[in-house]
């Protein structure tokens, strides 16, 4: 039994009392409260008579849509984005922020001839936002509401909402360096700060100073055509100030309150195990409180598997009349077509219980959910340069912040009153910090770095609201020139633009470039896919590795892990033309390989092969029996993961410091190869370097940019 305390409290940690539908803050100099009432605009009857005729759920959602707090400030917002260039907008989590205010300002006029463009730092967001706000306009979406998620365009010439992840916003200013078909950008959820929100921000930020000049709207300049631009950043949990002196003194909006009320509970003293005390609170959720899902975060998919067998296990032992459990993972690694399974309505007589990662955190509404679970947990990638060219990312579980633990609470009660338990002290709560440091200051730079140059910008011009690392700065320089998208002056090569249009991360799009050259794009593609799936294709856990071993023998090549991938796929794809999915399944499970990698590999090979159509890459060029153009190309990519044999049987980095071990887990494992490369670097009791491969030592010499060195 896991204990709470019996007081419960609210999300930002005061004590609960009824919730208050009063809508906006107390008059103060630094706030500004929103007001309704501004005569110019349509009132709410108005509106509503306007609409088409609606069916019994269309009006219940427009009912819903009036009580929402935001509505009661809606004139007053409107007014307050007209007058300001920027607007900072800050309203609990619930409020009606994300689907109300595009609505509201398309409504206005206030979009003029342009499209809204609401971002979202994840693709299910996106999607689900753009399904429930074309629903709320009566409309299929793709027409007046859209979206546009990586490899995933749903909007049509009608489209004049659309909910886009940061990301693609970031690739559009390719093709559009100052995003003219919008005329307003909703930054949303800008507290996550990712690496591509700061992108875009700073990016935006420069945008308006050409649309808005005065010299332009008064008919003067070369932009004279330019139609102004209006940034709105949101968010339930931000440093308003940091954001408002980033945009020059933005205005600052509070809308408070909000439409149900979040009953929170800390355990009573700190939990050892936190899968374990997700165990028992979802079991005394199942079997004491009345219906309604629960959602339960959990940092990754790891616990999301091992929580959800356990889950089912007991729930199988449960007396016949409790009602059964609907069990609903959900992570990035998850094929899209499953995540949104979350969303379907639960069956009769069921609980449906959500298992996800932070990218259920922010944004969504899963209609059905009551309860939510937070372990208090989340993974966070961090870079670690160790020196120019030899840094890496990790991703480590770690303790949320203040912001997370509220955005959690705040997936509960969103369509009635709802409770959430969290799996640390109160004092735990008090003692976090507000938020995560930003993206900018601890990922690796190389990718970014990449699109600035495509867009021909730089990381140290770059007006950055936290300026990243110079020796981030240094070491995304060094890949980039290692890999041949930079020249030695800094500047983009041809090949650079080519990496940049791949949807990989560069070095991936250098093997793919350089396959191009060899003529093995159809190999490639099969081995890059499967690297850039999200989870690892196989199941290496240490008390499974001798058997798991045992039942790959047959894929096992002798030049590799990269080859030993290439005989998986080309086996799985034999199966595919026969078996089910369940068949599939059932062969992964036998052979140890990972089921939901191979899937996400096929989907990610069928993108790749139309971006290479598009880019004129014959992605049917072959090598047949031939393994050195594949080497070669994979070393062209990976070649600063390179490390040559030492006398001791440890391998030393050709360009890095480290000396590191073969990967248990590897087909070279106990092997002594002069020279190989490497995916990755795993650190335990030593560093091992996973998924190898062995490579003449000429083929790494023979790379230019070591020719240059030595010259
Ligand atoms: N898909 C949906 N199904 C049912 N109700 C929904 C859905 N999406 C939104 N709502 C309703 O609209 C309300 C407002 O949602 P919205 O996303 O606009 O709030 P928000 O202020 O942006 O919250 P957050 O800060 O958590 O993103 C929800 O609390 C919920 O009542």
């Amino acid at each position: 039994m896991v204990k709470f305390k019996s007081r419960p409290s609210t999300p930002n940690g005061k004590p609960a009392k009824r919730p208050r539908m009063a809508y906006m803050e107390d008059s103060d100099e630094e706030r500004t409260p929103v007001k309704a009432g501004k005569k110019n605009l349509e009132s709410p009857k108005k509106r509503m008579k306007s609409a088409a005729p609606v069916s019994g759920k269309q009006h219940a959602i427009q009912e819903q849509r009036k009580l929402l707090p935001i509505a009661q400030g809606r004139d007053a917002l409107i007014h307050e984005i007209r007058e300001n260039d920027v607007t900072v907008l800050i309203g609990e989590t619930g409020s009606g922020k994300t689907t109300q205010i595009p609505q509201y300002l398309l409504e206005s006029g206030l979009a003029g001839k342009g499209m809204i463009a609401v971002t979202q730092p994840r693709r299910v967001a996106a999607t689900s936002l753009a399904n429930r706000v074309a629903e709320e306009k009566n409309t299929e979406v793709g027409k007046l509401v859209g979206y546009s998620v990586r490899f995933d365009e749903t909007s049509s010439e009608a489209t004049r909402i659309k909910y886009v992840t940061d990301g693609m916003l970031v690739r559009e200013l390719l093709s559009d360096p100052i995003l003219s078909r919008y005329s307003v950008i909703i930054v949303d959820e800008a507290h996550e700060r990712t690496l591509r929100t700061d992108i875009l921000m700073a990016n935006l930020k420069a945008i308006q100073q050409k649309r808005n000049k005065p010299t332009d709207r008064k008919g003067k300049g070369p932009a004279a055509a330019l139609s102004p631009l209006k940034i709105v950043i949101m968010s339930a949990t931000l440093d308003a100030e940091k954001f408002s002196s980033f945009y020059n003194k933005a205005k600052i909006l509070y809308v408070k309150g909000r439409q149900h009320p979040v009953t929170i509970y800390h355990t009573a003293t700190s939990q050892a195990d936190y899968v374990d005390s997700a165990l028992r609170t979802f079991f005394q959720i199942h079997t004491d409180r009345p219906p309604g899902d629960v959602l339960i975060f959990l940092p990754g998919q790891e616990d999301i598997e091992g929580l959800s067998s356990s889950i089912q296990l007991y729930a199988n032992r449960l007396p016949q009349a409790t009602p059964g459990v609907l069990l609903c993972p959900l992570y990035a690694a998850l094929p899209p077509g499953q995540q949104t399974k979350i969303f379907s309505p639960t069956p009769k007589g069921m609980r449906k219980c959500i298992l996800a990662t932070n990218i259920a955190e922010t944004s969504i509404t899963i209609p059905g959910v009551k309860y939510v679970i937070d372990t208090g947990k989340c993974k966070e990638k961090r870079y670690i340069a160790r020196s120019v060219g030899s840094g890496f990312d990790t991703l480590l579980t770690r303790d949320i912040t203040k912001s997370s633990a509220m955005q959690r609470a705040g997936r509960a009660g969103r369509e009635g009153p709802g409770f959430c338990f969290r799996l640390y002290t109160e004092d735990a709560f008090k003692n976090m910090p507000l938020s995560a440091e930003p993206e900018i200051r601890r990922c690796t730079l190389t990718a970014s770095l990449l699109q600035l140059k495509c867009l021909g910008q730089d990381l140290e011009e770059l007006e950055f609201m936290d300026k990243p690392d110079e020796e981030n700065i240094l070491s995304a320089l060094a890949a980039l020139y290692i890999l041949g998208a930079l020249d030695d002056k800094k500047a983009l090569t041809k090949n650079g633009r080519d990496m940049a249009f791949l949807p990989l991360e560069p070095y991936l799009a250098r093997v793919v470039l350089a396959a191009r050259e060899l003529g093995c794009v159809r190999e490639i593609l099969d081995i890059v896919s499967v690297l850039s799936s999200n989870s690892k294709l196989f199941f290496d856990s240490a008390d499974q590795r001798d058997a798991a071993l045992e039942a790959r023998t047959k894929f096992r090549h002798s030049s590799g892990d990269h080859f030993t991938i290439l005989n998986v796929v080309r086996s799985f794809d034999e199966i595919a033309k026969t078996e089910t999915n369940a068949g599939k399944k059932d062969w992964c499970h036998k052979t140890y390989l990972n089921f939901r990698c191979l899937t996400e590999a096929v989907a990610i090979r069928t993108q790749l092969k139309e971006v290479c159509e598009r880019m004129k890459i014959d992605w049917t060029a072959s090598c047949g029996d031939n393994e050195q153009p594949v080497l070669r190309s994979l070393v062209r990519g990976l070649v600063q993961n390179a490390a040559f044999l030492q006398p001791d049987g440890s391998y030393k980095q050709v360009m890095g410091p480290s000396i590191v071990k073969i990967h248990p887990g590897s087909v070279l494992c106990d092997k002594k190869i002069p020279a190989i490369i490497y995916d990755e670097l795993v650190y335990t009791t030593n560093i091992y370097a996973r998924g190898v491969s062995a490579v003449p030592r000429s083929f790494i010499a023979e790379v230019p940019v070591l020719n240059h060195r030595k010259a």
